[in-house]
């Protein structure tokens, strides 16, 4: 049976979108019938790909107010390397979740993931002046602590409430409305799934210490007209002030636009990792498709056999 780990318990944004992904049309088959372990982070649930105990995580991987889930992201740039086979993106809206019985006046402490405290920091501040916010690993495990009286709110999905017992003092609260993020099912290397023409490829490489050794890599992007949706720099934690730069792009290792900057990104850069292609979801954002180069390739390859069709 199919085995997936992701950021839980029960009631996360991260299990809301698990079920999107189940009846996903790029994914409901590979997940049919799959068994849903919970996770304590997303380096736990991807450590659970790695040593064999889950075949897929899936794993938040970027909200569109708070940007890059680095815990994902740091996970995803070290060890052996997993693959990320599909997306999906959820509206991020939370529901202020107590005990029944607990007025707002009642909050001294509301514990949430720290994705989502800033997320509704400033609503906090309005509405509950006496709270002091502290974080946690998720939004469900927030509302368990509520449920067990170790805090007094959280802010979370309302299921998650559901689930745990709890009553909401606010519902749809966000600072910044329109709030989306974007979860990706994540495994260990394999085929991607085949190019769609809205694809989404993602890479990780460092860079060496030499003027213009940045410029040099992105251009190889720029000069082929290739869409970036997100760029990012982390540490490498191996070296001090060393980074690794994460890139998103416009496109799919099958698109030969997107296979030519990869290798070229091989030559300039250093332990470049690939960390698949797969299609977007529906969302704002998706980008540009990258230039059509069949035409180009035929002609290549009429060369090849010695015709020139011009
Ligand atoms: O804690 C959860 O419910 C999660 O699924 C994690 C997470 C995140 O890491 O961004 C997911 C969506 C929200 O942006 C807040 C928290």
């Amino acid at each position: 049976m199919v085995t997936v780990a992701y950021l839980g318990p029960p009631g996360t944004f991260t299990d809301a979108a698990l079920h999107r992904l189940r009846t996903d049309a790029h994914t409901s088959a590979l997940l049919a019938g799959a068994e849903a372990v919970p996770a304590g982070t997303p380096d736990e649930a991807l450590a659970m790909v790695r040593d064999g105990a889950a075949d897929y995580a899936c794993v938040p991987f970027e909200n569109s107010v708070d940007g890059t889930v680095n815990p994902t992201s740091d996970a995803l740039a070290a060890g052996q390397r997993l693959q990320i086979f599909a997306e999906t993106e959820l509206d991020v809206v939370f529901s202020i979740l107590v005990r029944p019985g607990t007025a707002a006046a009642d909050v001294r402490v509301l514990r949430t993931h720290p994705i989502a405290a800033a997320q509704v920091r400033r609503w906090v501040g309005v509405n509950l002046p006496r709270a002091h916010m502290e974080t946690t690993s998720s939004t469900a495990a927030g509302a368990e602590q509520v449920a067990a009286g170790s805090a007094d709110a959280t802010a979370a999905p309302a299921r998650a409430g559901e689930i745990n017992g709890l009553v909401p003092l606010a519902e749809n609260v966000a600072d910044v409305g329109g709030a989306r993020t974007r979860f990706v099912l994540v495994g260990r290397p394999g085929p991607p799934i085949g190019r769609t023409g809205h694809d989404r490829t993602c890479v990780v490489f460092g860079l060496p210490h030499e003027p213009n050794s940045l410029v040099q890599a992105l251009t190889e992007l720029s000069i082929r007209d290739i869409d970036l949706t997100r760029i990012g720099s982390r540490p490498t934690r191996v070296e001090r002030f060393t980074y690794l730069f994460h890139v998103d792009l416009v496109g799919h290792i099958d698109d030969p636009v997107v296979a030519e900057a990869l290798a070229a990104l091989h030559h300039r850069t250093a332990d470049l990792r690939f960390l698949g292609s797969w299609p977007v979801a529906d969302g704002v954002g998706a980008g540009s498709a990258p230039p059509d180069r069949s035409e180009a390739l035929d002609w290549i390859d009429g060369l090849r056999h010695g015709v020139d069709e011009r």
